[in-house]
């Protein structure tokens, strides 16, 4: 555990040793005064005499002890702080870097809470490894080693007495461990379910409130937070018991050697000033003992936490290579292409082939798989078998920057970063001029709320763009695709929050976008995509039948039910189409 976690420290890790022999210092000047106390103490047993100025000279060492401990303690805390501040640092950048070359499907998949909890908490949980239990706690341990073979020294006798304590100390700290470590899964688990649930109940304020379920909402947020509390007591209580045993033991040094001692020394087998010193440095070391056993508590919940970071670090990279975009031309083809986001296949071997400038619709029931063929084709995930290549050339023959160059996916829900609408449309082209965003933001028709806006284009988006409408978020990253001008396009529900009006102004502004190239586009409402030149139809995860609109109407049963459904809803228009044919 401390050597994968002092890897990442680097040039820092020299500065937690420097650390720990700091502290290890700090501390044998804790334990001095105890020495030189005995050292008073020993002529008045033997009844010699001494004189004042040792005695001053005696208690002024004790004082300076007291001073040299604090200042080797605190410069010690502070170097590991700085190396534990480092690690932290070094850790949060590589596990992005290893976050970013997963599939983007499962970093979502995975949940923001959950994320969340990774990169703060869970990350954090390292500081205290390696600001406190590393450094403090090996001091904490050596001092009472160094101790322990000073009393053997004294008086070997008395030595072993007084590590009778630790066998049974070290029994009960061991049962700690193991039922620590057992339980250690569900409280970890619950942990992040909590986390997932609170960063989803305050997304969702606006749903909820909405649909009056504030209270359904708050219930589902109540009991995990109560889950959380009852595998959190549910942890310490299996656990206290033994906790709390091994610290009163451990610590009792002289448990053993008082009782014992004193017969011994009543006998003489012992002299008392060598039993008198044997207690002066058990009682020195009491509370290093308990300080450092503090911190062994602590280790399962730590261990488990980097043991889930590691695994999370584990996790199938997505299949990419450093490549360019070396493809024929920017036809698309799926080959016998199947996925499954967890153990259920929801695609099963689809083979669709869309050449170069080709517009070709999916359309399917809810849950048909329609998203998914297209986050596939974007490499959000990789396919669980067959491939997906552009101009002949697999994609996962490619780095995603380079395919990236080539595709733009105006999803369903746009996400936009707080920073000015400008600037939130030029990350399709980071090099475009103003001007050239505010020719892309008029063509997405955005040119009319850019009006209404205070500071127009230079507008904040908000938190996630909540700032906007739904319709205006997706005008934004419409008018982002636009600058782009990547050659395949790919158009998910891209219209789903128009009203009508705007709804044909946007399939103005995309059939603009998708002039002379490839396009791919889902949309549940069939008129608009009529005039494709394939429209493919799929059923649970199943391609049943491509072909064009007329085509499917005339033989595909499966295609004719979603048109007469679609007939059937009673708000559709027959305008502008999408492919520019009308029905
Ligand atoms: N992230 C995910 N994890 C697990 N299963 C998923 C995930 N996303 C989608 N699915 C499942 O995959 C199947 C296909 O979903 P997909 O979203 O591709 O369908 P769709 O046809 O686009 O639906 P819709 O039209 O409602 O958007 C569904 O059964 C869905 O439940």
């Amino acid at each position: 555990m401390f050597k994968k976690v002092l890897e990442y420290a680097g040039e820092y890790r020299r500065t937690t040793y420097k650390a720990v022999v700091l502290m290890l210092i700090g501390l044998i000047f804790s334990v001095s005064p105890f020495f030189l106390a005995y050292q008073i103490i020993r002529p008045l047993l033997l009844k010699q005499s001494i004189d004042i100025l040792t005695v001053s000279a005696l208690v002024a060492a004790i004082a300076v002890c007291g001073v040299l401990h604090t200042v080797f303690y605190i410069k010690g805390l502070e170097l590991s702080h700085i190396s534990a501040f480092h690690t932290l640092k070094n850790l949060r950048i590589s596990l992005q870097g290893k976050l970013e070359k997963q599939p983007l499907g499962a970093i979502q998949d995975k949940g923001t809470g959950a994320i969340k909890k990774m990169f703060v908490d869970d990350i954090e949980t390292i500081e205290l490894l390696l600001a406190h239990t590393l450094p403090e706690g090996l001091a904490n341990l050596a001092v009472p080693v160094i101790v322990f073979i000073g009393m053997f020294i004294a008086d070997w006798k008395l030595g072993l007495l007084s590590l009778c304590a630790l066998p049974l100390g070290v029994l009960c700290m061991g049962m700690m461990f193991k039922i620590g470590m057992r339980d250690m899964g569900s409280y970890y688990a619950a942990g992040k379910k909590m986390n997932n649930t609170i960063v989803e109940y305050i997304n969702g304020m606006e749903v909820v409130k909405v649909f009056n379920r504030d209270g359904e909402s708050y219930h589902r947020f109540e009991g995990d937070v109560k889950s959380y509390r009852d595998f959190t007591l549910k942890w310490y209580k299996a656990c206290w018991p033994f906790m709390a045993l091994y610290s009163s033991i451990l610590p009792c040094i002289a448990m053993f050697t008082l009782p014992i001692g004193a017969y011994l020394v009543l006998n003489n087998h012992s002299t008392l000033p060598d039993f008198v010193l044997v207690l002066c440095m058990s009682f020195s070391v009491g509370p290093l003992f308990l300080k450092a056993l503090g911190f062994m508590s602590t280790l399962p919940q730590i261990n488990f936490k980097i043991k889930s970071l590691e695994d999370t670090f584990n996790s199938p990279p997505l299949q990419q290579s450093d490549k360019p975009f070396t493809g024929n031309d920017h036809g698309v083809e799926f080959e016998n292409v199947s996925f499954a986001y967890k153990e259920e296949e929801v695609l099963h071997g689809i083979s669709l082939k869309v050449k170069e400038g080709d517009l070709v619709a999916l359309v399917g029931e809810s849950g048909s798989g329609k998203s998914t063929l297209a986050k596939l084709l974007v490499h959000f995930y990789d396919v669980t078998g067959g491939c997906v290549k552009i101009g002949g050339q697999d994609i996962r023959d490619m780095s995603v920057e380079a395919l990236n160059n080539e595709i733009s996916y105006v999803a369903q829900e746009q996400f936009l970063f707080n920073i000015s609408l400008l600037e939130n449309i030029r990350l399709g082209k980071l090099d475009a001029t103003d001007d050239e965003v505010m020719a892309a933001a008029q063509k997405a028709q955005c040119g009319e709320f850019l009006a209404r806006l205070q500071d127009g284009i230079h507008t904040m988006a908000g938190d996630g763009g909540k700032q906007l409408s739904g319709g205006e978020r997706q005008r934004i990253s419409l008018a982002r695709a636009i600058l782009k001008n990547a050659p395949i396009i790919v158009l998910d529900e891209a219209t789903a929050f128009m009203d009508p009006e705007n709804e044909e102004k946007m399939n103005e502004a995309i059939a603009e976008l998708i002039h002379d190239k490839t396009v791919i586009v889902i949309a549940h409402r069939l008129y608009s995509i009529v005039g494709a030149d394939i429209i493919c139809v799929l059923e649970r995860g199943n391609l049943v039948a491509a072909g064009t609109h007329k085509e499917l109407l005339e033989g595909c049963p499966a295609y004719q039910k979603l048109w007469s459904a679609a007939e059937d809803s009673a708000s559709w228009k027959v305008g502008t189409a999408i492919g520019g044919e009308q029905a």
